[in-house]
């Protein structure tokens, strides 16, 4: 709702009141419509100033409301009312004004701000563009240049960047020296002024357009916005309005809005944890770090000192290898420069202090060990670590999928065990799966997700099995990826068919860049491969491709090595060409094995290495290793390249239907049976049982199975 009152004087103040963030709901609209007529109607009334409750002007429209009929006065008329108005309205933004929170500040004759106000119109990372005049008002305001790059990136920025593009009046002033009563509010009524646009205006707007599609992958949203703020080049504002409001309802009505829109309420809800034990952010009380230590500064190592490092919180870095920890103490403090200034840091908050001894972290709270992935050298490192850290310090593994358990197990200290799995590079990277094993305490899972917040990451927690969620669900998708070249795909034609679906890059790409010598040696550790297995394309009962194996063997290890699926300048380079051996090297291989190479289409492509990981998906809800499907989504949105206008897996699988999937894994399965990955899970089929109930449903559904133990 929104409240009236009459400050001393003759100024009506309107107050948007809607927890947490005054987002604009039917019941607001309805108030801002009652409260404005009635500042008409008072003859006392000269100026009128629009607030929000509790130092937050507007969180935008009420994104909730969009599953739903609109009911309620809607936004663009009522923006429209009040730029119409002929007594002085000024936005008084405190907090945030973003999307319609921002568009309702445009159709007001003033805004003035407080300087830690953060504006902008991040409609297009809904899946929308800012479609309550924003896309007509705000190029009319600040001009073309500007207006594209803030309506397509989504970017919010603080009041002084506002300031000098002319959004705001100067704050200084005070409001009723800037409403003047009076003064004619002609000028100050966006929708009657022209757009300032530059002299090469349609050169500008091809070269966004080109820009926006290579970045946005097949992202609806960013093309459309482009679109808006070509008819507010070219059009009067009433036809600039009529094509907002087209574009507007195709993308209202696209999956991608409500995929982006599940995104944006699903990373909220990884943040609220709870465990299968009952223990949540509710009920466990985090400890504040402020002392850390990292064990371990190869590339992952040193991206997690920067990361704790940028949060002022000061680390002990450690390597016991003197060329190793000669090279991070030069490396490290040029990157967390670098980052600090990025992040608009005038100085890094945190203190690093490098040293080659273990011991040095007697006094820390908190270790994150970084070694070698390798399981003999990690039970190492906790051995020494339990027996030189003050009791009830916290230990952290950046593990990407080994046994927390094992290593809790050496210490005299299991509880305060978690794995911290960082995504390079670490300081960037938005994830970081907490791992809990079943003796990790409550407080440790809490204080290892309070840090991962307090560092910017969406940090999902999740149980201790192979792989743990993200690169448990990558197994069957390379799987899946290898053995379509064995049937006679080529990686560039794998990864131009994912590509397209929008991953950044396909998964042979993604391999060589990752270094495929990594699952190489996972492989040999779990006596895949190696020497004394024997060569065929069967192991341990099931399927198995050695292509990659035999990549790694010809000494193609990927970008650094400058070969791998593809060939690069040389080692380190990063543009991949197709590579005349690889084809050569496919051609044999399948020669070899009696293998006759056929044509994949690419629907086959898709499915295979989507459902096969999707599939992986369900098997993990199944076994309670995530919380609902939300975490899988998050875990693979911002860790795995999943392209946010899909949602994430699971909730693709949902948008496709769940009983399509199961179809096509039956399918496919019945072609492959020795791809266990491929026989479709049991709470799949629950689900498809039961009617597929949306996403939303499925957590509710999975913990009634539970209890009646039909999973
Ligand atoms: C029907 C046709 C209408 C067409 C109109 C088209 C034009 C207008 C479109 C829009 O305005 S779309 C919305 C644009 N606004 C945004 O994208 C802002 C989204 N919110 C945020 O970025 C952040 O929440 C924040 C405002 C910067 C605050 O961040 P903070 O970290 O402080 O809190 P959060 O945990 O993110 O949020 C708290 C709480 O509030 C919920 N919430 C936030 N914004 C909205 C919103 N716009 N609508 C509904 N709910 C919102 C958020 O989900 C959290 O809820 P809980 O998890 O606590 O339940």
């Amino acid at each position: 709702m929104a409240t009236y009152s009459r400050l001393p004087g003759s100024v009506a103040l309107i107050t948007l009141q809607n927890p947490p963030v005054n987002a604009l709901s039917a019941a607001v609209r309805q108030g801002i419509v009652d409260t404005v007529q009635r500042a008409l109607k008072d003859p006392k009334v000269t100026s009128v100033v629009i607030c929000g409750q509790n130092g937050k002007f507007c969180g935008g429209a009420d994104i909730r409301e969009f599953a739903g009929p609109m009911l309620g006065p809607p936004l663009v008329p009522m923006i429209h009312a009040i730029e119409a108005v002929d007594k002085p309205v000024a936005a008084a933004i405190e907090g945030v004004a973003l999307g319609g929170g921002l568009e309702l500040a445009l159709g007001c004759h003033y805004r003035i701000a407080h300087s830690k106000a953060l504006l902008g119109l991040p409609e297009v990372t809904l899946g929308l563009l800012p479609g309550a005049g924003g896309s007509q008002r705000l190029p009319r305001l600040i001009g073309l240049t500007a207006a594209l790059d803030l309506i397509t990136t989504g970017r919010q920025h603080d009041s002084s960047f506002f300031s000098s593009l002319h959004l705001l009046c100067v704050c200084s002033q005070s409001i009723s020296s800037v409403c003047v009563s009076g003064q004619s509010l002609d000028s100050r009524r966006l929708s009657t002024l022209p757009c300032p646009c530059p002299p090469d205006v349609d050169s500008l707007l091809d070269k966004t357009m080109v820009k926006v599609r290579q970045r946005s992958r097949g992202a609806l949203a960013p093309v459309a916005c482009v679109q808006a703020l070509m008819a507010a080049a070219s059009l009067p504002y009433t036809q600039g309005m009529e094509k907002e409001r087209d574009l507007l309802t195709t993308l209202f009505n696209s999956g991608q809005a409500r995929a982006l829109q599940y995104a944006f309420f699903s990373q909220r809800v990884v943040g609220k944890w709870s465990l299968p034990s009952g223990a949540s952010w509710d009920n466990s009380a985090a400890r504040t770090i402020s002392k850390a230590a990292v064990i371990g500064l190869g590339t992952m190592g040193r991206g997690i000192v920067v990361a704790l490092a940028l949060t002022g919180i000061s680390v002990v870095a450690v390597e016991t290898q003197e060329k190793q920890l000669a090279e991070a103490s030069q490396v490290v403090p040029a990157m967390l420069q670098r980052e600090a200034g990025r992040r608009s840091l005038a100085t890094p908050p945190g203190v690093i202090s490098f040293s080659s001894n273990l011991q040095d972290v007697c006094e820390v709270e908190l270790v994150i060990e970084a070694v070698f992935e390798d399981m003999s050298l990690k039970l190492q490192v906790f051995r020494h670590l339990t027996s030189v850290c003050r009791p009830g310090t916290l230990l952290c593994s950046n593990t990407s999928g080994l046994d927390i358990d094992r290593l809790a197990a050496v210490t005299q200290s299991p509880g305060l065990v978690v794995g911290m799995h960082f995504f390079a590079p670490a300081h960037v990277m938005k994830l970081l799966e907490v791992v809990y094993g079943p003796r990790s305490s409550p407080e440790a899972v809490a204080t290892a997700m309070q840090l991962g917040k307090r560092m910017g990451k969406v940090s999902v927690a999740v149980g201790n099995c192979p792989g743990f969620v993200g690169n448990r669900m990558l197994k069957p998708y390379l799987e899946q990826a290898n053995f379509l070249l064995e049937e006679g795909a080529t990686p560039q034609q794998v990864d131009e068919v994912l590509e397209e679906f929008g991953f950044p890059m396909g998964v042979f790409r993604m391999s060589d860049l990752s270094g495929l010598d990594v699952g190489w040696r996972i492989r040999k550790e779990a006596g895949l491969t190696g020497p004394g297995v024997e060569s065929t394309r069967t192991r341990q009962g099931r399927r198995y491709s050695p292509l990659p194996d035999q990549v790694c063997e010809a000494g193609r290890l990927g970008q650094k090595t400058g070969r791998g699926w593809y060939q690069y300048d040389g080692p380190g380079g990063r543009v991949a060409r197709s590579d005349h051996w690889v084809n050569i090297f496919l051609e044999a291989y399948r020669a070899e094995h009696g293998l006759v190479a056929r044509s994949i289409a690419p629907e086959e492509i898709l499915e295979r290495c989507l459902y096969a990981l999707i599939n992986e998906g369900f098997n993990i809800l199944q076994d309670a290793m995530a919380a609902g499907p939300e975490d899988i989504d998050a875990i693979y949105v911002f860790g795995y390249g999943w392209p946010r206008h899909h949602g994430g897996p699971m909730f693709h699988a949902g948008q496709v239907g769940l009983g399509r999937i199961l179809e096509r894994l039956q399918h496919h399965h019945h072609n492959h049976p020795d791809v266990p990955h491929l026989k479709p899970s049991t709470l799949l089929r629950r689900l498809v049982a039961v009617g597929s109930p949306p996403v939303q449903k499925w957590r509710e559904f999975i913990n009634k199975e539970r209890v009646h133990s039909q999973l």
